[in-house]
C-alpha cells in the first residue's frame, strides 16, 4: 500500500520538513540559552493551522504561544519573562523524578490536594456584544496568559508535577463557545478509567456560566467493560452525585448496521443504572436533560445565547436544546456523534487530537450537538507515560517508550500479556517479589523476538514493539479497567473481562502487526484486529490480576456472531465541512435524522 510512485516526493517533502523543523529546534534552543524570547511575526501567526499544543517539550511551540505580541513585552514585563523561563524549565522535564519514595509520594499527594483548586480550565474573561473583535482578542489571550502564569508557578513548587495539558489558545476557545452554547454539557469519557478523563472544573465552568447547566458524563467504550465492574462504577457514580449513563459508540455504530455486539446482549439482563444505552435511548435522554434545563431557566428554548457573536441573534435561531460534547481526545466523541447522526460526519481514528474545530449537527427540530475538539486538561500525578498509554497523547510522537510500556506491563496480568501475544515473559528472579509485573525491556524483548523484529543495528526493534503494544493496549484489545477509588478487584471481575468483544485478542507471532512500515495503513490494521478478536475470548478465561490459574478452564465463551461487525474504517474524512454558520466560522451541519423514538415523551431524570 502506499501509493507506489509517491515513494520519492515523499521521502523529499519528509527531508525537507525535517530539515525545517531541526532549525527551529536549534533557534528555539539558542533562543532559550540567551534567555530571549522566540518572537514570531504577527504574519506567520496568523498563516498557523489551528493545532493542538500540548507536548511541553516542544519549546518551540510553547514559546510561539507564548510570544503574543504585547501582551509579553507591555506592561507586565517582568511577568512574562518569568512565564518564558518557567515554560522553559520546570515544564520540559516532565518525567519527575518524585514518584520513588512513599514519602515523596505523600507530600506530593498533599500539595496536590493543597493546590488543586489552582489546576483550572481557563475561564474566557467576561465580554459584551459592544466590544470589538479585537478588544475581545486581546482580553482573552491577556487571561490566557494569566492562566498560564499561574501554571507555570505551580511547576516550580518541586513537589508538583503537572502534566501536559493544551496550549493552544484557539482549542480553548472552541471550548468556551461549545460551553456557552450548549445547554446540557456531555463529558465523554473512557469507560475503562473514567475518572481520569473526567475534568470536574469543567463542570464547574459550566455552572459559572449559568447555574441551570448540567454535565453529564457518558462513559463511552462500556462495551470493554464487564457488567459487575459497570456495578461498580454506578455505585460511585450514585454516591458522588454525578449524572452518567453507559454508552458504547462501536455498540450504537454495530447496531445501525443490524449487528449486536456481545456487550450489548449482557446490557439486555442490566437494569437501568448498569445498561449500555443505544442510540435512540441516548437521545431521548439527553433532549430530555436539555429540555429539563431549559425548563429550570424558565426561558423558552429560542432563548437568548449565552454568549456567542452578537451576529448570532436569538430571534433568528430554531427552537433547539443545544447539547455539547466534550472530553479528551480519543475519548470516542466523533464516534459517538457519528453514531447518533446515524452517518458518518465526523472522522474517526485511533489517533487523539483529530478533531480540530467544534462542529454544530442539527438532528431534529428540538435538538442540536455540538462538537469539540478533544482537549487535554491540566492535571497532576498522571504522568507524561500514562497519557499515552491512555491514548490522549499520540503514540506516533512518542520517543521514550519504555516508560508506556511499564505503565501497560503494571496494569495487565502477566499471563494475559503472554497469551494476547503467545510469547513467554522471563520469571521473576528468585531474590525478586514473584508478583512484581514484566519490566517494560522484558515485555518488549519477549514481543520482539517473538516477531523476528531487529532494527537496522541488528538490535530488538522496541520502538515498534511499543507502539503496537501500545495500540492493541488502547484499541482494548488488551484487556484493562480501572476499578472506583477503594474497590480491590476480585476474580469474579477478572473473569468477566474474558467475555468482552474485542478485548484479548491473542495477537499470533506471525501476523503482520500495525507497524510493519512506518506509513502504516489503519485500515490494514482495523482489519488486523478483526481477524484477531474471535481468537481471544477463550484464552481469557483466567484474567486474574495475580496471576493465578482460573478455575472453571472448560467454561466455553460465548461464540458471537457478530465477531466481525468492524469494518476497516477510513481515515478521517472532512470533506462534509463547507461553509459556516456565519457567527463564529463554525461548520453546520442540518442533519435532520428522523429523532428518536418519542422524544418529547422523554425522561428527565437527574440523578441525585
Ligand atoms: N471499543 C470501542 N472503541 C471505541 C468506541 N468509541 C470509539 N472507539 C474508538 O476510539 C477511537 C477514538 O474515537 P474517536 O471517535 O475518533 O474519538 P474522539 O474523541 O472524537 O477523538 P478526537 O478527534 O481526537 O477528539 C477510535 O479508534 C474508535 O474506533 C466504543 O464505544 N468502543
Amino acid at each position: 500500500m502506499g501509493g507506489g510512485g509517491g515513494g520519492g516526493k515523499k521521502d523529499r517533502g519528509e527531508g525537507l520538513g525535517r530539515a525545517l523543523v531541526r532549525q527551529r529546534n536549534k533557534e528555539a534552543a539558542a533562543a532559550k540559552a540567551r534567555g530571549q524570547q522566540l518572537v514570531i511575526s504577527r504574519r506567520a501567526q496568523q498563516a498557523l493551522p489551528l493545532e493542538s499544543v500540548i507536548e511541553v517539550s516542544d519549546i518551540d511551540a510553547v514559546l510561539q504561544r507564548a510570544a503574543e505580541e504585547e501582551l509579553l513585552h507591555g506592561d507586565d514585563a517582568e511577568g512574562a519573562a518569568a512565564l518564558t523561563a518557567a515554560l522553559g524549565s520546570g515544564l520540559v522535564d516532565l518525567d519527575g523524578t518524585g514518584a520513588t519514595a512513599e514519602e515523596r509520594r505523600l507530600l506530593r499527594e498533599e500539595q496536590e490536594a493543597l493546590h488543586a483548586d489552582s489546576l483550572r480550565v481557563p475561564r474566557r474573561p467576561p465580554w459584551t456584544a459592544q466590544m470589538t473583535t479585537d478588544e475581545l482578542n486581546t482580553n482573552e489571550k491577556r487571561a490566557f496568559l494569566e492562566w498560564r502564569r499561574n501554571l507555570a508557578r505551580l511547576q516550580e513548587n518541586e513537589e508538583l508535577v503537572l502534566t501536559p495539558f493544551e496550549k493552544n489558545i484557539d482549542i480553548w476557545r472552541q471550548l468556551w463557545r461549545v460551553l456557552e452554547r450548549s445547554d446540557l454539557l456531555v463529558m465523554v469519557v473512557d469507560s475503562r478509567n473514567p475518572l481520569f478523563y473526567r475534568c470536574p472544573d469543567l463542570e464547574e465552568y459550566a455552572q459559572e456560566i449559568d447555574e441551570h447547566k448540567r454535565t453529564l458524563l457518558l462513559v463511552n467504550k462500556a462495551d470493554l467493560l464487564p457488567l459487575n465492574v459497570r456495578r461498580k462504577w454506578a455505585d460511585y457514580f450514585k454516591q458522588h452525585d454525578i449524572l452518567y449513563l453507559f454508552w458504547s459508540a462501536k455498540a450504537a455504530t454495530a447496531a445501525l448496521e443490524g449487528k449486536k455486539l456481545s456487550a450489548m446482549e449482557e446490557s439486555d439482563s442490566a437494569d437501568l443504572d448498569t445498561k449500555i444505552y443505544g442510540r435512540d435511548e441516548l437521545l431521548v435522554r439527553l433532549q430530555g436533560e436539555a429540555e429539563y434545563i431549559v425548563s429550570q431557566k424558565g426561558t423558552p428554548v429560542a432563548r437568548e445565547d449565552h454568549g456567542s457573536n452578537s451576529s448570532d441573534s436569538a430571534s433568528a435561531r430554531p427552537k433547539h436544546v443545544v447539547v455539547g460534547f466534550v472530553g479528551y481526545p480519543n475519548v470516542g466523541k466523533s464516534s459517538t456523534i457519528n453514531a447518533l447522526v446515524g452517518e458518518k460526519k465526523t472522522g474517526v481514528t485511533s489517533t487523539p487530537g483529530k478533531t480540530k474545530h467544534f462542529q454544530t449537527l442539527i438532528i431534529s427540530e428540538e435538538l442540536m450537538l455540538c462538537d469539540c475538539p478533544g482537549l487535554v486538561f491540566p492535571s497532576f500525578s498522571s504522568s507524561r507515560h500514562e497519557m499515552v498509554a491512555c491514548g490522549v497523547l499520540p503514540i506516533d510522537r512518542m520517543t521514550k517508550h519504555r516508560g508506556a510500556i511499564q505503565v501497560v506491563a503494571d496494569r495487565v496480568p502477566r499471563h494475559i500479556l503472554e497469551q494476547v501475544y503467545k510469547i513467554t515473559l522471563p520469571k521473576p528472579k528468585a531474590y525478586e517479589e514473584a508478583s512484581r509485573p514484566p519490566t517494560a525491556a522484558e515485555l518488549l524483548m519477549a514481543y520482539c523476538q517473538s516477531r523476528g523484529h531487529v532494527s537496522h543495528a541488528g538490535l530488538p526493534d522496541e520502538t515498534r514493539a511499543a507502539r503496537q503494544i501500545l495500540k492493541d493496549y488502547i484499541d482494548g484489545k488488551i484487556p484493562h479497567f480501572e476499578l472506583p477509588p477503594g474497590e480491590i478487584d476480585d476474580e469474579s471481575d477478572l473473569e468477566d473481562a474474558s467475555d468482552l468483544e474485542g478485548s484479548a485478542a491473542a495477537v499470533a507471532p506471525d501476523e503482520s502487526d500495525d507497524y510493519a512500515s512506518d506509513e502504516h495503513d489503519e485500515e490494514i490494521e482495523q482489519a488486523e484486529a478483526e481477524r484477531n478478536i474471535s481468537h481471544a475470548l477463550s484464552d481469557l478465561q483466567s484474567f486474574d490480576l495475580n496471576g493465578q490459574a482460573a478455575k472453571n478452564s472448560t467454561k466455553k465463551k460465548k461464540e458471537t456472531s457478530q465477531k466481525h461487525h468492524r469494518k476497516p474504517q477510513r481515515k478521517k474524512d472532512r470533506s462534509w465541512r463547507v461553509g459556516n454558520d456565519g457567527a463564529d466560522g463554525s461548520g453546520v451541519i442540518r442533519v435532520f435524522q428522523k429523532p428518536a423514538v418519542n422524544l418529547s415523551a422523554s425522561s428527565t431524570s437527574v440523578v441525585g
